[in-house]
């Protein structure tokens, strides 16, 4: 082009080095440059990895597991990395060997405690699994609700006796059996010691530590909690590996896990005899302890169990009961979904935390950003009570528990998931001839049969959730069974599914 010097810029200007310039001036300009330039390369740098951050951050999806203590929500866990991370679920299987020999110990110590306690003609003391128990009240529920969601629970004397009419037949045989199975007194204080905090459930906690809802009025803001809770974060395998455990070492050198085993194979016969003696039977039952209900029960497989050579199956796995202490992150990576093509939400975080009234408080901080809470209420538990509060029924804990989850306003985008669990040990409880009004008086003359029972329930959590949403939503309400991990692999991919789909809508993905 005419006139126009290819070398001219008009910017020059801008940039020309001043005139006059000598040679120190210079390098010292050329020096500054140099270093302005570095801060600002250094500053993009800085964006452009917490953009891809962002990104990847938004493309993880958290999905919180919620629920009183015994709930299901380890179960769940557990169903959701043996269907999705199977790599993973195999390297740690073997592990779980300890969890699940302790609890075989513990239900045939339960045994061995309660022929004892038959024998020193004890009195009982849990008066509310009594179905024929006379001298029941009936109070107004702690909600305030309107009359449609309302459920009335019996109420339960603190620490109400009564006593039982002793059970004939036990003899010298039941005291040497009791006698030959002593040493694995000693095995569950070895594996106790070993899987550390999350092997010993939380009995009658003391009460300052007992508000059944600590989240609804924290003393510190959400968002200071996550790094400073009391509990820190950690994975299943800190428990298995005894990482857990603060006195491990002194423990491993007793007894190594080859010697636990080798104690309760020799125990194995003796294990056998006591759960199959029909007099033990009886004192169980008028005891009123339902062994074969209780968390970790695996007597019905001794055979196969208290061997030198066991190794625990998926299924076991799925059954063993390890409390969770604190709040557990495990990760997800879904294969990639021909139907969605991307790799949007292919990632979840999951987080499992400990139910139990004690525990609580560590939830608020993992409320920030979750796309899915899956609550999980076991509908057996009507005529039970917790652990760590024996004045409080279990059911309506989790009635407790659910309205304040569903007026959380952190929660309030929160896609809500139910998963009514526990069904197969609802029909088991009506089937032996438990009356679900006698524990439920708002229940009335509904029919005593598990379909009614879900029924009835499910409208509850979805009136709860109606009503006291700080805005409107859908919630999805699952009958489960967790342990039954055929049934539940159908009913998660739909939960997977439903999930991603409310993912993506929300961040106007599609
Ligand atoms: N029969 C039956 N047992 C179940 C079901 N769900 C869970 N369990 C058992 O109940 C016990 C407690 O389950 P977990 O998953 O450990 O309960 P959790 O909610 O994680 O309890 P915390 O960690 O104390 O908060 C375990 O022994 C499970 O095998 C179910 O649907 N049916
Ligand atoms: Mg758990």
């Amino acid at each position: 082009m005419g006139g126009m010097n290819r070398e001219f810029d008009p910017l020059d200007i801008v940039t020309a080095p001043p005139p006059g310039e000598t040679p120190e001036q210079r390098a010292s300009r050329e020096r500054r440059e140099a270093e302005a330039k570095r801060i600002s390369d250094g500053i993009d740098e800085d964006i452009r990895v917490a953009r891809a951050a962002l990104k990847k951050q938004k493309s993880v999806l958290r999905v919180l597991l919620l629920g009183q203590a015994e709930s299901g929500k380890s179960t769940t866990l557990k169903n959701f990395r043996l269907k999705y991370a199977y790599q993973q679920w195999l390297q740690e299987r073997a592990s779980w060997r300890a969890v699940i020999q302790l609890n075989v110990v513990r239900s045939a110590l339960a045994i061995l405690d309660a022929l004892q306690a038959e024998i020193n003609n004890d009195p009982l003391l849990d008066p509310g699994l009594d179905d024929d128990d006379e001298s029941l009240e009936i109070h107004p529920t702690h909600h305030a609700s309107p009359a449609s969601s309302r459920l009335e629970f019996a109420s339960y004397a603190s620490s109400s006796s009564s006593s039982s009419p002793s059970v004939v037949g036990l003899s010298d045989k039941h005291k040497l059996l009791a006698l030959r199975l002593s040493p694995l007194r000693r095995i569950e204080t070895v594996l106790k010691k070993r899987l550390g905090a999350g092997s010993e459930e939380v009995r009658n906690a003391p009460s300052q530590d007992m508000q059944a809802t600590p989240f609804e009025s924290p003393q510190v803001p959400p968002g200071k909690h996550r790094r400073a809770a009391e509990f820190v974060v950690r994975t299943w395998s800190d428990a298995l590996q005894g990482r857990a455990a603060a006195n491990h070492h002194t423990t491993a050198d007793e007894y190594d896990s080859e010697e636990v085993t080798e104690v309760i194979a020799r125990c194995q016969e003796d294990l056998i005899t006591l759960w199959n003696d029909p007099v033990v039977r009886k004192v169980l039952s008028s005891r009123r302890i339902p062994i074969e209900h209780s968390a970790g029960f695996f007597l019905d497989d001794l055979q196969r169990i208290a061997v030198r050579s066991y190794e625990p199956s998926d299924d076991d796995v799925v059954r063993a009961r390890l409390r969770t202490v604190g709040v557990q992150e495990h990760r997800i990576l879904f294969e990639q979904d021909p139907r969605l093509g991307h790799e949007f939400g292919r990632e979840w975080l999951i987080y499992d935390v400990g139910g139990a009234r004690t525990m609580r408080h560590a939830w608020l901080p993992f409320f920030d950003n979750v796309n899915a809470v899956i609550f999980l209420a076991p509908v057996s538990c009507f005529d039970e009570r917790l652990d760590e509060d024996h004045k409080v029924n279990r059911l309506e804990d989790s009635f407790i528990l659910w309205k304040a989850v569903v007026s959380t306003k952190l929660l309030q985008k929160t896609t809500m998931i139910v998963f009514l669990n526990k069904c197969d040990l609802l029909k088991k409880k009506l089937k032996s001839g438990v009356y679900v009004k006698k524990h439920l008086p708002s229940y009335g003359e509904r029919p005593n049969d598990a379909a009614s029972v879900v029924k009835y329930l499910r409208d509850k959590f979805k009136d709860t959730l109606k009503q006291h949403s700080p805005e409107h939503r859908v919630g999805y309400l699952y009958p489960t069974s967790v342990t039954d991990t055929k049934a539940t692999s159908t009913t998660l991919r739909t939960v997977r599914d439903g999930i991603m789909r409310e993912h993506l809508k929300n961040a106007d993905f599609v």
